[in-house]
């Protein structure tokens, strides 16, 4: 197994391994867990749901290649993979939008233990003001600024109505955050620099909808009507 050298981190990893990288976090974590010290690619994809080439393309580009015979070091492994996705640091996150999704946001312990910490609540209406969730008090929209600049937050969450979502992206760019998870069912346009990345759960909805029906119709070979394609139209419908 051979540690990365500085030059190496600049190295540019393919977004389609980014994307896996937390996968294999959780799996070698879980391993971890159960006392398992060294792994080979196999168990290791076969615990990611991956298939082992591709398991060892994605790790040869955080420069580990395990070795040959004994497999990979988990715990190395995992640091590695922490290191190289940042949750090696801590993360300080606003969540904007304290309404049934942001309770829940709020409420889900697995942001802590993956190195993000929720430092602040914020909501428009002063209803929800001072309301505990999760221990944290929900406080004014208009307190972003001074958040961000207190706890130098760079990680953003949205969970407002579509219609507030764009305003709210403008005021956490403004205010100096530069990632913005997005659950408002709104495309925002922000500055060069600035990530966003769109959870849609029911987009993902329609994806699996859209299996179900090829496997419905699978047996007689032939579409619905209106599915010409055989690709559903998918809407930005909320759930
Ligand atoms: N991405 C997904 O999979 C998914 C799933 C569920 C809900 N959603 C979306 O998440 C959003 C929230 O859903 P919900 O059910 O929690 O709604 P909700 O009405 O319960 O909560 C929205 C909260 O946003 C606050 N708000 C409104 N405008 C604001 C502003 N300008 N600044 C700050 N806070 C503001 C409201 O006061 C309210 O507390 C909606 O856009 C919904 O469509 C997405």
């Amino acid at each position: 197994m051979s540690a990365r050298n500085s030059s190496e981190t600049a190295r540019v990893i393919p977004e389609a391994t980014v994307a896996r990288l937390p996968v294999y976090l959780r799996a070698l974590t879980a391993l971890s867990e159960s006392g398992i010290r060294t792994c080979s690619s196999e168990e290791l994809a076969t615990a990611a749901g991956v298939n082992s080439a591709k398991l060892r393309k994605d790790l040869s580009y955080l420069g580990s290649y395990g070795t040959r015979g004994v497999g990979y070091d988990v715990e190395y492994l995992r640091y590695q993979i922490a290191r190289e996705i940042g949750v090696t640091q801590d993360w300080p996150v606003v969540i904007v939008g304290i309404g049934n999704l942001g309770h829940a946001l709020a409420n889900y312990s697995g942001f802590r233990s993956r190195g993000f910490r929720v430092v602040a609540l914020l909501d428009a209406d002063p209803e929800r003001h001072d309301e505990l969730v999760a221990g944290v008090a929900v406080q004014p929209f208009d307190d972003l600024e001074s958040i961000v600049e207190e706890h130098g937050v760079a990680i953003g969450v949205i969970a407002t109505p579509a219609l507030a979502a764009q305003n709210v992206a403008d005021r956490m760019v403004a205010a100096g955050i530069s990632s913005i998870l997005n659950f408002a069912p709104a495309v925002l346009t922000v500055p060069e620099g600035v990530d966003v990345r769109k959870v849609d759960l029911s987009i993902e909805l329609q994806i699996l909808a859209y299996h179900e029906q090829r496997k419905a119709h699978g047996a007689q070979g032939s579409l619905p009507d209106g599915v010409a394609d055989g690709v559903p139209e998918v809407t930005e419908a909320a759930l």
